[in-house]
């Protein structure tokens, strides 16, 4: 079954297009937890035991586990295991290199680990992509327009293709469209700091699945952006949160605090869309 597929049954089945981000970050844990890696693996089972009937998807950011080395590597592939198998969860990697290399990401992350689906970033063109977009059934999200402060350094720069000038990150989404036509595996990733460029990158891809991290944590709006993200959409958005759930407490209550912070955030994005 194709990724967007099994994100939409996911979506219908739990009512919700929210993600929730693990990102374990030992300072942030609750205190009673031992500050070491082997609490990781207790605190994201708590954490997706009290929020699976909330989510479309989980997002596990790589970094967050590179960090510890083995013993955090170790953590990923178990938190991957342990995520009931109706919900895709996303590899947040970032990846993207020359084909021979991104070859072996593309085993590593969807063949060895099982991941549903992966951010990847466009830099290196469609060749350094294939071997993330050609597996099956797999998801690619393709970063477009970023959620932090400078992403329109390079994203806003104006480009001029066949013949008119758009913004860089409009021409990215453009060409994920096209390699979605020959793969159809694609998704773009449009930060919630941006609902403007999300309208607009959604007027011109209503077919594609779109991420949009950047609420809680990082101020995103919320109430402007899931209606920019849905307007005439026959895709879904993801909408993801990563530390304003899983950190909501540091107390021993903080899988019923982080279930409490993703069933407000859940209600909240489907009171913000537009068509139900
Ligand atoms: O690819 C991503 O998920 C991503 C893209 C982006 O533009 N902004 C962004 O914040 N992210 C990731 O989404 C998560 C956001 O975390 P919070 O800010 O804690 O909700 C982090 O893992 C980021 O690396």
């Amino acid at each position: 079954m194709q990724f967007l597929e099994r994100l939409n049954q996911a979506i219908r089945a739990n009512d919700s297009m929210l993600c929730i981000g693990l990102d374990p970050d030992l300072e942030r844990f609750p205190a009673h937890l031992p500050r070491d890696p082997s609490s990781i693996l207790a605190f994201n089972r708590a954490i997706i035991e009290a929020t699976a009937d909330l989510v479309c998807a989980y997002k596990p950011n790589l970094a967050f586990y590179l960090v510890h080395g083995e013993a955090g590597l170790r953590a990923l592939v178990e938190t991957r295991r342990l995520i009931p198998p109706q919900i895709p969860v996303i590899l947040d990697a970032k990846a993207g290199d020359i084909a021979s290399t991104s070859a072996a990401y593309a085993q590593a992350f969807f063949d060895r680990w099982g991941f549903d689906a992966v951010t990847v970033h466009p830099y290196l063109g469609e060749d350094g992509l294939a071997p993330f977009l050609r597996a099956p059934g797999r998801g690619v999200f393709v970063l477009v327009k970023t959620s932090n402060p400078g992403a329109g350094e390079l994203q806003d720069v104006p480009v001029r293709a066949d013949g008119s000038e758009e913004p860089l990150y409009l021409h990215v989404a453009r060409r994920v469209a096209r390699w979605n036509e020959r793969y159809g595996s694609c998704g773009l990733v449009v930060g919630a700091t941006y609902p403007a460029e999300l309208a607009a990158v959604r007027r011109q891809h209503p077919d594609l699945p779109i991420l949009v991290p950047g609420v809680g944590a990082q101020a995103g709006d919320l109430e402007a952006a899931v209606p920019s993200g849905l307007a005439g959409a026959a895709a879904p958005i993801v909408v993801n949160a990563t530390r304003s759930v899983i950190y909501a407490s540091q107390g021993p209550d903080f899988a019923a605090a982080a279930r409490a912070a993703a069933l407000a955030l859940r209600d909240a994005i489907n009171r913000a869309r537009p068509t139900r």
